[in-house]
């Protein structure tokens, strides 16, 4: 009995916890959060630098292939692909190369063909031209809460453990499910109740704990922050960096992407997919580089030229960012409240749904929170989005 108030007292503790950090991010704003990663991406260093390497060995594609498939450090390689839907370019000429224990973020504005590009990577669709090749001995683990589904009858233990024993094997090792169970923040006590006493965000947590039972060397999670709550992001977090294998991930989320990934890559528009070292800084970085080493050579030339001789302007995202509207600066100037505000709410939503005795004492109120805190959480992640599409062009002008 001590030790159950004790366990109750340490979660609720955690859970204060976790809601300080959120209300201190608010009130940090976005930006903050953005620059919080500096010391990580100093330890990044030595990855970026070792993939940039990778990246400019452009041409040794063929022994490289012959190599990794047999030793299995090849995990994805993509030449020369092209895929359209009608007249929408997904992807034009894209080439890459994905290795072992690479883990690869994918990001781009909202329709420009992130899923199509992941579905290629893992097969699931072809490209319309060009060449992907996948490695030897690839065990793939799809996390895809759109997809997977629970049975609400079940209790969480059964879920877990199809019902015949008390253990769960977690990647080839046998744990007792409870303990699992309490890894993924659920109490001893539910372990017995059934899923449809879970509130959304707790049912995608207990999916993400199935799913990360399975054994695989590549992980491929598309978007997978969205239909998340903030607890669950952080364990996710968590076991994405212990994880070994290979990850693809698609993600709006700049700060998951710079915590985890060693490789970007990234839409630029028009088909054109690059492929940047580091995180979402990084590429940012790298960007704003490569384009003022364009912008400063191509200005002396130009002068020289006579108008017929100069070339004609190249449709990039920059030259879009040099006309951002009076109503996209709007919007970045009030999505950073927007965004605050339904964090806050969020954070309120969720403390309701983790106490424990809010269902009991109101199920009607605590499905209508679970609800509304899903709807909350997709509206966050579409003005992230939204906000990360318009930063990134401003970024383009007035640099980072
Ligand atoms: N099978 C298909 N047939 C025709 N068009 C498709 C098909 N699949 C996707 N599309 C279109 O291709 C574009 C890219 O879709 P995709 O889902 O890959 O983009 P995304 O970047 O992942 O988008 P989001 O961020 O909204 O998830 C969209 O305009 C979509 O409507």
């Amino acid at each position: 009995m001590e030790l159950e108030f004790e366990r109750e007292a340490a979660n609720t503790a955690k859970l204060d916890k976790l809601i300080a950090e959120e209300t201190r991010w608010s009130r940090e704003g976005i930006s903050a959060r953005r620059t919080r990663n500096q010391g990580r991406l100093r330890r990044l260093h030595a990855l970026r630098q070792s993939r940039r390497e990778i990246i400019a060995r452009s041409g040794t594609a063929a022994l490289v292939a012959a190599d990794g498939r047999t030793s299995g450090k090849l995990v994805i390689e993509a030449e020369h692909v092209c895929k359209a839907f009608d007249d929408h370019v997904i992807a034009d000429d894209f080439s890459t190369r994905i290795l072992r224990g690479d883990r690869v973020g994918i990001i781009g504005p909202n329709g420009a063909g992130k899923s199509t590009l992941l579905k290629m990577l893992i097969g699931e669709i072809e490209p319309d031209a060009g060449v992907i090749r996948r490695g030897t001995n690839l065990d793939m683990l799809v996390i895809d809460q759109k997809r997977d589904s629970l049975d609400p009858n079940l209790t969480l233990w059964e879920t877990l453990t199809g019902g015949s024993s008390d253990q769960v094997m977690v990647r080839g090792t046998p744990k007792h499910v409870v303990a699992y169970l309490k890894d993924f923040l659920f109490s001893p006590a539910q372990a017995r109740s059934p899923v449809h006493a879970l509130s959304g965000g707790e049912k995608n947590r207990l999916m993400l704990a199935r799913a990360l039972t399975k054994p695989s060397n590549l992980m491929v999670l598309d978007e997978p922050t969205n239909d998340l709550d903030m607890e669950t992001l952080d364990l996710l977090q968590d076991v994405l960096a212990d994880y070994e294998g290979t990850i693809l991930l698609v993600s709006h989320d700049r700060d998951f992407l710079d915590r985890l990934v060693t490789s970007t890559l990234m839409f630029e528009g028009e088909g054109r997919i690059e492929d940047y070292a580091g995180g979402y800084s990084d590429m940012m970085r790298q960007r704003a580089q490569s384009r003022s080493q364009k912008h400063q050579v191509p200005q002396k030339t130009d002068s020289r030229k006579s108008e017929s001789e100069k070339p004609e302007p190249a449709k990039t995202r920059a030259d879009s960012a040099n006309r951002l509207s009076f109503n996209q600066k709007h919007r970045l100037k009030t999505l950073p409240n927007e965004i605050s505000a339904l964090l806050d709410a969020i954070s309120k939503l969720e403390k309701l749904l983790a106490d424990p005795q809010a269902y009991s004492r109101d199920p009607a109120k605590y499905a209508l929170a679970g609800k509304t805190c899903d709807q909350y959480r997709k509206d966050l992640a579409s003005k992230e989005e939204e906000w990360l599409h318009l930063e990134m062009l401003r970024e383009e002008i007035e640099g980072p």
